[in-house]
């Protein structure tokens, strides 16, 4: 009885997809598509579907070029690795490559794209992301920078008192992203409940990584042959949980100045990003941008899934990107002495030993900003930005069909020879102060050879709080501190493999031993 079902259901795919390709063909005709790996009638390219990191995609791109094509089911992916096909989507045609793909998955728990990160490119999505770039991940807001300042102030603190021990670089600077961003969002009244929050996110994790037969062929979409659904219910019922308290004790408790009735100046410093979010709520065109509801007659409001979506955009783009670049950040200067030992000299010519970094000292530190850029380049915490095409399109002599994916290899364009040298793989800070090609690069998205934060519409909005945690936490845990690998290892054997997922950390988390080097106090 199963075998009957299987053969009814490969029968039925097939036919369909028949129907679909027949229907586009037509359209076809008149440019090529780009090359790529040929694959098996039906399914395309799904067989290696577990092989697509940024890693065997670059490999791919040396035999097809700067962008190529797959096929998976019904979906076509097309794969941008050098820095001219990437100014061609992101510049030159950025409006029509200006949303994102959203699996089953990403809708269900961005609540119908209640978000930013999922939305559509639209009035709704504009809207959202001046209201995170103004307000919500603003310079303006001080207590994002205020829990940036404290945390790494408690991490300093807690790796001098394991000094001369290993410490778990990886988890340590996991947990000081994670309260960054936990505090941030949430203030310091919740801060007990990180645990719970860190298991619904890690949930969350997994369900957007997990495989949908319904996102590659969309007309099985009502079927659940993953069993996913349940699970899909059980984490946004979590998720509701947690965050439902926080919003509504953040709605009947404001943050006014009862005497004046309005935000003072102290007040302000309090407010977190909850607090700048729910001045917004109202009655509104309900939640997600969906697929059509874009026509946003007034301004913008917020209904609390709006709220919690976009508090899952911070959690997931700004505590594993900082955390990981942090990492790698590390493990490359202890791998490489000779620029570990420049760093240092410099934070001693410009801070001195006698007391710890301030942030007016980050703008002096130009060989320390240059190990930032070096890191970037090599390790992106975002190897593949996922875009989508809004309407047919040429590139590049190619013809790209509407609604088809883009994946936008940021890991393979770092390491572009025609653009970054024989060298591309090695990690050298000094090409951004000497080499003619990379001395005045910077992270804006305008050099196309350098895009750790994207460019164009969907770049990053969360840069400037990003970089501050990075430089502030990066730069103290080198000046507090040497770092020495456990004995008996040598930097020569340092594991320097990722992983691929939403980010491409470490394989392995890097263990050092820190001495401290201050003469002053590290404690106070
Ligand atoms: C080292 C730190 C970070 C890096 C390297 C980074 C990188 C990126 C990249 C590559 C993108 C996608 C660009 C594209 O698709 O074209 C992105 C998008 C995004 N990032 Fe970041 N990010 C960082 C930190 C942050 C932080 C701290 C936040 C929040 C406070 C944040 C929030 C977001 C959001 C919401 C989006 C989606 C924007 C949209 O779709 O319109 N990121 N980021």
């Amino acid at each position: 009885m199963e075998e009957y079902w299987n053969i009814l259901i490969f029968l039925f795919i097939s036919v369909a997809t028949l129907i679909v390709f027949s229907l586009r063909s037509r359209r076809w005709k008149r440019l090529p598509m780009p090359p790529g790996p040929s694959g098996y009638p039906i399914i395309g390219n799904m067989m290696t579907m577990n092989k697509l990191t940024h890693r065997h995609l670059a490999h791919l791109a040396q035999r097809y070029g700067g962008l190529f094509h797959l096929r998976l089911g019904l979906l076509n992916v097309f794969v941008v690795s050098t820095p001219d096909i990437a100014q061609q989507v992101l510049q030159v045609h950025d409006k029509s490559f200006a949303n994102r793909p959203v699996g089953k998955a990403m809708r269900y728990l961005s609540y119908d794209r209640a978000n930013m990160a999922f939305a559509n490119y639209g009035p709704f999505w504009r809207q959202m992301r001046k209201l995170c770039v103004m307000r919500v991940f603003s310079r303006k807001r001080t207590e994002s920078w205020v829990s940036v300042r404290d945390e790494v102030e408690s991490t300093v603190r807690s790796v001098a008192a394991e000094a001369g021990q290993s410490v778990n670089i990886g988890e340590l600077v996991f947990s000081l992203t994670m309260n960054i961003t936990f505090r941030a969002a949430f203030g310091t009244t919740f801060t007990s409940n990180q645990d719970r929050f860190l298991s619904i996110l890690q949930e969350f994790s997994k369900l957007f990584g997990s495989f949908n037969l319904g996102d590659f062929f969309p007309f099985l979409g009502w079927l659940d042959l993953q069993g996913m659904d349940d699970r899909l219910r059980n984490a946004r019922r979590d998720l509701d949980r947690f965050i439902d308290v926080i919003i509504d004790r953040h709605i009947n408790n404001p943050k006014i100045d009862s005497n004046s009735n309005s935000k003072s100046d102290a007040y302000e410093l309090d407010m977190d990003m909850v607090d700048d979010m729910i001045d917004f709520l109202g009655e509104s065109t309900d939640a997600g941008d969906g697929d059509n509801n874009n026509n946003l007659p007034g301004p913008l409001r917020l209904t609390k899934n709006n709220i919690k979506a976009i508090i899952m955009d911070v959690m997931f783009g700004g505590t594993e990107t900082v955390g990981s670049t942090i990492e790698w950040a590390l493990a490359e200067l202890i791998k490489n002495p000779e620029d570990m030992r420049r760093v240092q000299e410099e934070l001693v010519n410009v801070v001195g030993l006698n007391r710890k970094v301030n942030e007016s000292d980050i703008n002096k530190l130009l060989f320390f900003k240059c190990c930032v850029k070096e890191t970037l380049r090599l390790h992106p915490p975002i190897p593949l930005m996922l875009h989508e095409s809004t309407k047919d399109c040429e590139v590049s002599g190619y013809f790209i069909p509407a609604k088809s994916r883009v994946m936008i290899n940021a890991w393979a364009i770092g390491r572009d020879k025609p653009a970054w040298g024989h060298d591309a793989d090695t990690f050298r800070p000094s090409r951004f102060m000497v080499d003619e090609k990379a001395s005045g690069l910077d992270f804006r998205g305008g050099f196309f050879q350098f895009i750790p934060f994207g460019s164009g519409r969907r770049s990053c909005p969360g840069m400037q709080l990003g970089l501050y945690g990075l430089e502030m936490s990066l730069s103290q845990l080198l000046h507090c501190f040497t770092w020495n690998l456990p004995h008996p290892m040598k930097p020569s054997e340092l594991d320097m493999g990722d992983v691929f997922g939403l980010t491409a950390p470490r394989a392995v988390r890097l263990v050092a031993v820190p001495t401290p080097r201050l003469n002053c106090s590290i404690i106070s």
